[in-house]
């Protein structure tokens, strides 16, 4: 992998999220990354095949039961087949797999797909998802200790129904910075907006906003240039 197609996890970049790599010339202003959303495109393989542009790709081919589109069959498969291509970086593979869920029917599994992204320098981002609330600080702290430990950088990302929730993730946020671990955070939902500009304060190595706010990939994102400007007037 040329050097010009890696992330730096030691410090914040924030990742263009789309389905389509056709916005990579719209991306490249604001975005250190683009993140690929494999489960929402229609030929994932095929764009990748075509991807000539600058910022380096993160892969995420997210399953139904994350919140995802993919079924299982071939997920796995496909994002092996994904970090083969120079351009792309990193993958996401959910906390849940790499601990050994059932990944349905693939040749590779969640072990070799780690082999395959080591062999290819691409950076492993252990990702946990919780779509229905904010769990208790403990149980925060433990995801975030987990997920760091199972990839370079574990990612959660919680619904806040409360901007109380919002801090409890940020303090979680807090601790693991301060205790060593590798994490990104975002708390989605409109009472975690915030998050996404703040958590990078606190430590959080990852961000991610659609290119148009009509385009989110996830509850309360910020369109990038918005979060572009909001995290650079924050650090
Ligand atoms: O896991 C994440 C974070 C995210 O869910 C968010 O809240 O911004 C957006 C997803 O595209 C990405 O894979």
């Amino acid at each position: 992998m040329s050097d010009a197609f890696s992330v730096d996890l030691d410090s914040f970049s924030l990742c263009a999220s789309t389905a389509d790599l056709d916005e990579e010339p719209a991306a490249r202003e604001h975005a250190d990354l683009i993140e690929f959303r494999m489960d929402l495109a229609d030929d994932p393989l095929d764009a990748l095949a075509d991807y000539d542009g600058d910022p380096p790709l993160l892969v995420t081919n997210r399953p139904h039961w994350e919140g995802g589109e993919t079924a299982p069959y071939g997920r796995l498969d496909a994002l092996a087949a994904a970090v083969e291509h120079a351009a792309v970086a990193a993958v996401d593979v959910e906390l849940a797999t790499l601990r050994g869920r059932p990944a349905g029917t693939n040749e590779i599994d969640a072990e070799g797909l780690l082999d395959r992204a080591r062999e290819r320098d691409a950076a492993v981002v252990a990702s946990v998802h919780d779509f229905d609330g904010t769990p208790a600080p403990a149980t925060l702290d433990g995801l975030l200790r987990a997920a760091a430990a199972a990839g370079d950088v574990g990612k959660l990302a919680v619904t806040a129904r409360t901007t109380g929730e919002a801090l409890d993730l940020l303090t979680a946020t807090h601790r693991a910075t301060i205790r060593g671990d590798r994490v990104a955070t975002m708390a989605m939902g409109e009472a975690g907006r915030h998050t996404r500009a703040v958590a990078p304060v606190y430590g959080s190595r990852l961000g991610y906003a659609p290119v148009d706010a009509a385009d989110a990939t996830a509850p309360g994102q910020y369109d990038l240039a918005t979060l572009r400007r909001l995290v650079d007037d924050l650090s």
